[in-house]
């Protein structure tokens, strides 16, 4: 299907809009009225430029405040329309979004507002535009796309159609499969947009919390499926109004907005997809691309650490006390295999020739995850517009695909080991120096549980689509954590009792240092059978435990039936509580932090838990900001 963006959805002039739509491969655009009058270019040469790079100026938008008006404010209304009428003719657009009458002062009589709908269509059709008529979910009489078909339908001219917008339909939970009953050509445009689930005023919802597709709450898929079903065969086209989007480089964003479409389009096929060979009823009859399979990683293979000299002797130490092993070295950089079971660490003496950025603190640089169909992830990666990291390897070493996600975190696409023999990747590690090798052992850890990436407040939305297309994951909703120096918002990537969780923050205080002491830090959660076994050993080999106010366990005793003892022992080894309704349990601690921005925590799960311990998190937050000043 074509791809078209708003204007609305970018940062920058209206050329640098277009150049950013074009770049990234949209075939159209909306152009956005005050984008236009905000313009040094002149209508036609907005066309030309446009023309020049490939990009059709799908629709003329928005049109506001027409029907259900008097006779005085008709006959301007029909002026005013006219004007744009020419435009448009200018600007080589044929398409004019109305939105429905969203003023007080709109007349409830929808005689009215059809035969003034047709007076507009008469006026339009003499121009060679046709009107696609779009209900605000604020309109003051029409505010559901029942009630907009029930005026075009009335009106009945071949030059008046609809606009169908997603969010106008979702927000106020109206049923879409209605839509599969309008007659396909009365469909003129469709507009996509998701959202978070917030409970708040339609219109500042629109206005400010908007998305792409897969970022929010909403079922695009389902809901464009009934679009295609209905007969619609034009763009799909993004109307995204987003605080921070409009702010960010509209050459991200529009790549970020092309890939939700590319998932989207993917889901519709898939959904599409006859079972038994044959046709299903209501097939859309338009081609939509697919995307390679994607497949769900078996687990990290390993989490990449780089830290300066200062800080790698600590986390040395740290890992040492958690029963890690230093079992080897890469061969050609200064980057050690760390191991304890399952969980593999990769701690890297800052190797410059990484490709991905560094800001030279502690953190977590790269992610392996375990596929056994890398070549298929990297191949969808691609078709994602996920940027390729370059590697120079050696001409020995394992070629591992490697792509930058928006926080510039490398994920590494490792094969997963073939047969009960090891990790390919492996093979590009020696046998560590026998002097340095560490004893590890001691209570057993079974994986990495979880990483927690602080995102920049720019690519928070991004990278979560990100994530989640790229490794067949699923958000969760976003939850928002009161932390000592500011509110961050946290989403939890995974896949119900499968595969690699991820956990991303951002501080919504924005970036920069007070970020960075409102929560902007990253973590590695290690996960085992026996927390209590694991703190314990931790503790006795030297490592000390994030301590936990008191207040902490006074609270744990009024809200649980823990047993005192139990309870005194949690205390003293400074493991922290949570409980889900369901009845799973979580057990967890934390370290203090390395170089002020990383920190680990070991968790234990049990009876189904799903969480991520959320309700201590500004437990931790208020510590680490403690000890951080201290
Ligand atoms: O918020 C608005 O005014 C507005 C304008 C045009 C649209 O297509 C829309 O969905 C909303
Ligand atoms: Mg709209």
């Amino acid at each position: 299907m074509r791809h078209s963006i708003a204007t609305v959805c970018l940062s920058g002039t209206l050329e640098e809009k277009l150049r950013a739509a074009a770049e990234v491969g949209f075939d159209g655009v909306e152009v956005f009225e005050n984008d236009l009058i905000a313009s040094p270019l002149r209508p036609r040469e907005i066309r030309d430029l446009a023309g020049e790079l490939g990009l059709s100026i799908d629709l003329y938008q928005p049109f506001r405040d027409f029907e259900g008006v008097d006779g005085a404010t008709l006959a301007a209304n029909l002026r005013r329309a006219e004007a744009k009428f020419a435009l448009m003719a200018e600007l080589g657009a044929d398409t004019v979004l109305v939105c429905s009458n969203a003023t007080p002062a709109a007349v409830d009589d929808d005689g009215l507002a059809a035969a003034q709908l047709r007076l507009l269509a008469e006026a339009a059709e003499r121009y060679g535009v046709r009107v696609a008529y779009e209900a605000l979910a604020w309109g003051t009489r029409v505010s559901t796309y029942r009630h907009s078909w029930e005026l075009v339908r009335r009106a009945d001219h071949p030059a008046l159609g609809l606009c169908l917008d997603s969010f106008h339909i979702l927000s106020r939970g109206d049923d879409p499969a209605g839509i599969r009953d309008i007659p396909g050509e009365k469909l003129f445009f469709l507009q996509l947009a998701d959202a978070p689930r917030l409970r708040m005023d339609v219109l500042q919802w629109s206005r400010h919390h908007r998305c792409f597709p897969g970022q929010g709450g909403f079922d695009l898929a389902a809901f464009t499926g009934h679009v295609l079903a209905a007969g619609y065969a034009g763009p799909l086209s993004l109307e995204v109004f987003n605080d921070v989007f409009r702010a960010a480089d509209p050459g991200r964003t529009a790549a970020d907005a092309l890939r939700s479409l590319t998932v989207l389009e993917d889901a519709l096929a898939r959904r599409d997809a006859p079972r038994d060979g044959r046709a299903a009823a209501g097939r859309p009859s338009v081609a939509l691309a697919r995307l390679p399979e994607p497949e769900v990683p078996r687990g990290f293979g390993f989490v990449e650490v780089a830290a300066p000299a200062a800080t790698a002797g600590g986390i040395r130490s740290l890992l040492a006390a958690l029963g890690f092993a230093h079992t080897r070295d890469h061969r050609s950089k200064p980057v050690q295999l760390w191991e304890h079971g399952p969980a593999r660490i990769l701690l890297n003496a800052a190797d410059p020739r990484l490709g991905h950025t560094w800001d030279g603190a502690a953190s977590v640089t790269a992610l392996g995850v375990d596929l056994d169909a890398p070549e298929r992830a990297a191949a969808r990666a691609e078709r994602l517009c996920a940027p390729v990291l370059a590697r120079r390897n050696d001409p020995s070493e394992t070629r591992l695909q490697a792509v930058a996600a928006p926080d510039g975190t490398a994920l590494f696409l490792c094969p997963s080991r073939d047969g009960g023999g090891e990790e390919p990747w492996l093979a590009d590690f020696s046998a560590a120096a026998v002097e340095d090798v560490r004893p590890g052992g001691g209570p057993a850890l079974t994986g990495i549980d979880h990483v927690g990436l602080h995102q920049p407040f720019d690519h928070f939305d991004e990278a979560s689509l990100f994530y989640t297309a790229l490794l067949g994951l699923e958000a969760g909703e976003s939850t928002e954590l009161a932390s000592p120096g500011g509110l961050v918002r946290s989403r939890a990537l995974s896949r119900a009792g499968q595969g690699p969780r991820i956990a991303l923050n951002v501080s919504l205080v924005g970036d920069g240092p007070r970020a960075r002491a409102a929560g902007g830090v990253q973590h590695i959660a290690l996960a085992c059978d026996d927390v209590v076994a694991v703190a314990e050993a931790a503790v006795a080999a030297g490592l000390r435990t994030l301590p936990v106010p008191d207040n902490y366990y006074d609270d744990l005793a009024a809200r649980t039936d823990l047993p005192p003892h139990r309870r005194e022992h949690m205390r003293q080894l400074n493991i922290l509580h949570d409980r889900e309704p369901g009845g799973g349990g979580f057990l967890h601690f934390f370290t203090p932090l390395l170089d002020g921005h990383l920190f680990f925590e070991v968790v234990q799960r049990t009876g189904g838990y799903t969480g991520y311990g959320a309700r201590n998190t500004p437990v931790r937050m208020a510590v680490h900001r403690t000890e951080r000043a201290a």
